[in-house]
């Protein structure tokens, strides 16, 4: 196959080899003005390849193309395919095509570090493991089944199985309960800031953003769409909106934007709760109480931000030491949209919060990125307990709930038919790769 900068160029049936090319009388060095390299089967894919290497600017990359494309059966790749003939000779299995896909995706560096760890195979290699352990069960099963009359297979085998069975219950359990960590990683994690209208939560958002992404003015009620930012912070990618300021209000526009607002609230991964500074009781019980208004109960993680600081007298003193001594509070700050004042230390609180919601991606076992794989995941769970309830009443059907959640275990590596997700997962590529 011949695989041209960002794109391929292959008959799917009969690929075009280096000989072929050069028996066509081709001259490929010639034509690109740069070198060529015949890769053996340690390839990307598997398979030979030729790589040129030419000059970038576009006349010559189309020129080249253009070549190219009157060779018969050439043709260029389709999104992916280049990863998918990859998988195909088992140069690596699902997880690590995800991983590759989202490390072309990467914007942030704790993202490029997941996905790269993900595309060595280490989840990939976790699932694995976990698969060989349901062989070895379901190969003892079974010997049980057919050999325990002739008994050639002691009764103690059963209960081997079974705590076989538990522990990796267990272990996906724990696996599947780590607070969406990869998965926030991955998408970004969703921050929602909210507040009572004309306290600054759009000049906060603008502050943040370094750029007038929303509109402020001193008139309350001003924000009714919501406005949305991504950020890096901290190498942590952060999804910010800004919404309408939460009131009873009157006006049906506005009316729209505070659901908006509530509905944003309810699926918000973070909050940033804003309230003037000036307009707060001084000590944290007020202040809990303050923002116990605003959020309801259950509320999820939250900073928050007293705005207005600039405009603070004597009581300043009190605030800050109720920011300071945080319980019964959450992560506080005070801060000044105005004068930048307090910006420093909510960076810090967020990269904190941040780093809490997402973990370390280097840090213990890798983490789940994706909702398909606790989809199978969960199925595989579910069917480990099945095992559990079945198998005192009917040792046949406990082996099939075995298989079944080897084969959900499968369906996430691609090492079960997965033909289904295939073309989603690679479609997703970009084209060349
Ligand atoms: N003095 C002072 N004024 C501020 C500060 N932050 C915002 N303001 C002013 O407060 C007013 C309201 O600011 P916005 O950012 O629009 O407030 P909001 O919370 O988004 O308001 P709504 O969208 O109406 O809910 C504007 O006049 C801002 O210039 C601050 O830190 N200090
Ligand atoms: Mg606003």
């Amino acid at each position: 196959s011949w695989r041209w900068g960002g794109s391929l160029l292959s008959p799917p049936k009969a690929p075009v080899g280096w000989k072929q090319a050069c028996a066509w009388g081709w001259d490929v060095p010639a034509l690109a003005g740069g070198e060529l390299t015949a890769v053996g089967p340690r390839s990307f894919t598997g398979e030979d390849c030729a790589e040129l290497h030419v000059h970038g600017g576009p006349a010559v990359l189309s020129g080249v193309l253009r070549a190219l494309g009157r060779l018969p059966g050439l043709r260029p790749a389709e999104p992916g395919e280049f990863t998918r003939r990859a998988f195909r000779r088992g140069k690596l299995d699902l997880t690590a095509a995800e991983g590759l896909g989202d490390l072309i995706r990467a914007e942030t560096e704790a993202q490029r570090r997941q996905a790269l760890r993900q595309m060595d195979g280490e989840l990939g290699r976790l699932y694995q493991r976990w698969s060989k352990t349901l062989t070895r069960a379901l190969a003892h099963l079974e010997a049980y089944i057919d050999f325990s009359e002739d008994d050639n297979v002691e009764e103690e085998v059963l209960s081997q199985v079974d705590a076989i069975v538990r522990a990796l219950e267990q272990e996906i359990g724990a696996h599947l309960q780590d607070g969406r960590r990869g998965e926030l990683l991955r998408g970004g994690v969703h921050a929602v800031i909210a507040g009572p209208p004309n306290v600054g939560k759009s000049s906060l958002l603008n502050l943040l953003c370094q750029r007038p992404a929303a509109i402020v003015s001193p008139v309350a009620g001003t924000t009714r769409d919501v406005v949305e930012v991504a950020l890096n912070v901290g190498g942590y990618p952060l999804v910010l909106s800004d919404t309408a300021g939460l009131r009873d209000a009157t006006d049906p526009v506005e009316q729209e934007g505070v659901s908006r607002a509530r509905d944003r609230l309810q699926h918000a991964d973070l909050v940033l709760a804003v309230l003037d500074a000036a307009a707060v009781p001084t000590e944290p019980a007020g202040l809990g109480a303050a923002l116990g208004s605003l959020l309801p109960p259950p509320a999820p993680p939250c900073i928050l931000v007293l705005n207005k600081a600039d405009l603070l007298r004597e009581e300043g003193g009190a605030l800050r030491d109720a920011c300071a001594r945080g319980d019964p509070l959450p992560p506080t700050t005070l801060l000044s949209c105005k004068t930048g004042e307090g910006l420093d230390h909510l960076l810090e609180l967020l990269a904190r919060q941040l780093a809490r919601l997402c973990g370390d991606p280097l840090a213990g076992s890798p983490s789940l990125t994706q909702s398909r794989h606790s989809l199978h995941l969960g199925d595989c769970a579910a069917a480990l307990a099945r095992y559990g309830r079945e198998r005192r009443r009917d040792l046949g059907l406990a082996a099939e709930r075995l298989r079944l959640a080897r084969r959900h275990l499968g369906r996430i590596t691609g090492h079960v038919g997965a033909e289904d997700v295939l073309d989603i997962i690679f479609r997703d590529f970009c084209i060349g790769k």
